[in-house]
């Protein structure tokens, strides 16, 4: 823990994303997450984009809060299927993830392996209680397989095939998935500012 003059909120309702962000902040940081606080209402999640969507999260939070907010809106883009499900990720199929893969690999079968081309997409926003943000996005290219296999991360990871491994997501140590993943990736350009913050810049 360093002396910072500022608390962080992760402000997820997710279990995965919050376990994989803990990890990749380390204790550079001081972190809150939602399960801290009393209830706030979710936000809506309305917009086109992953960047609307982690904006609109961060900003709603941290203004509930009066902390400065970090919020991930993510999601699986599959090339086959024009780009579903997209910002729409969590929302695919009523039920659990299991559920959300399980239509995923209906939705794509016949599609051979050349054409099951996707790409898991992360919008990380930063947002103070004043109104300003700052965003950063991370990509991470793979292909849908054919069944799911593997027991680690959450979501879509047991059926994202990562390229030249072999694996899907759910394969991957913790350590593995966010030195490739989407996450993993924004956060990297995400981490001067969140240092910032233990400096009250
Ligand atoms: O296999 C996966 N590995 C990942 O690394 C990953 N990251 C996101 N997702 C999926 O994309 C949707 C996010 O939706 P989302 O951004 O609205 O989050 P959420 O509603 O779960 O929580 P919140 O952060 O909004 O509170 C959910 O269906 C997630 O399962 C992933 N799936
Ligand atoms: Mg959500």
């Amino acid at each position: 823990m360093t002396t910072g003059t500022s608390k962080l909120l992760f402000a997820t309702t997710n279990k995965g994303k919050l376990r994989e962000l803990r990890e990749l902040v380390g204790d550079s940081v001081e972190v809150v997450s939602l399960g801290d606080l009393p209830p706030i209402p979710e936000p809506e999640e309305d917009g086109d984009t992953f960047e609307a969507n982690a904006v609109k999260k961060a900003l709603e939070y941290a203004r509930a809060t009066g902390l400065p907010a970090l919020a991930d809106d993510s999601g699986l883009c599959v090339d086959a299927l024009d780009g579903q499900p997209g910002v729409l990720s969590a929302r695919y199929a009523p039920g659990d993830d299991k559920a959300r893969y399980q239509k995923l690999l209906s939705a794509l079968t016949g599609v051979p392996d050349a054409k099951r081309t996707a790409s898991f997409r992360c919008a990380l926003a930063l947002a103070w209680p004043d109104g300003r943000t700052h965003v950063e996005e991370g990509r991470c290219e793979g292909r849908i397989g054919h069944a799911p296999s593997g027991t680690h991360g959450f979501g879509y990871d047991p059926i994202f095939m990562f390229p030249d491994s072999g694996r899907t997501m759910a394969e991957l140590t913790p350590e593995e998935k966010s030195a490739v993943s989407h996450r993993g990736a924004a956060f990297r350009k995400m981490k001067p500012r969140l240092l910032m913050l233990t400096t009250g810049t």
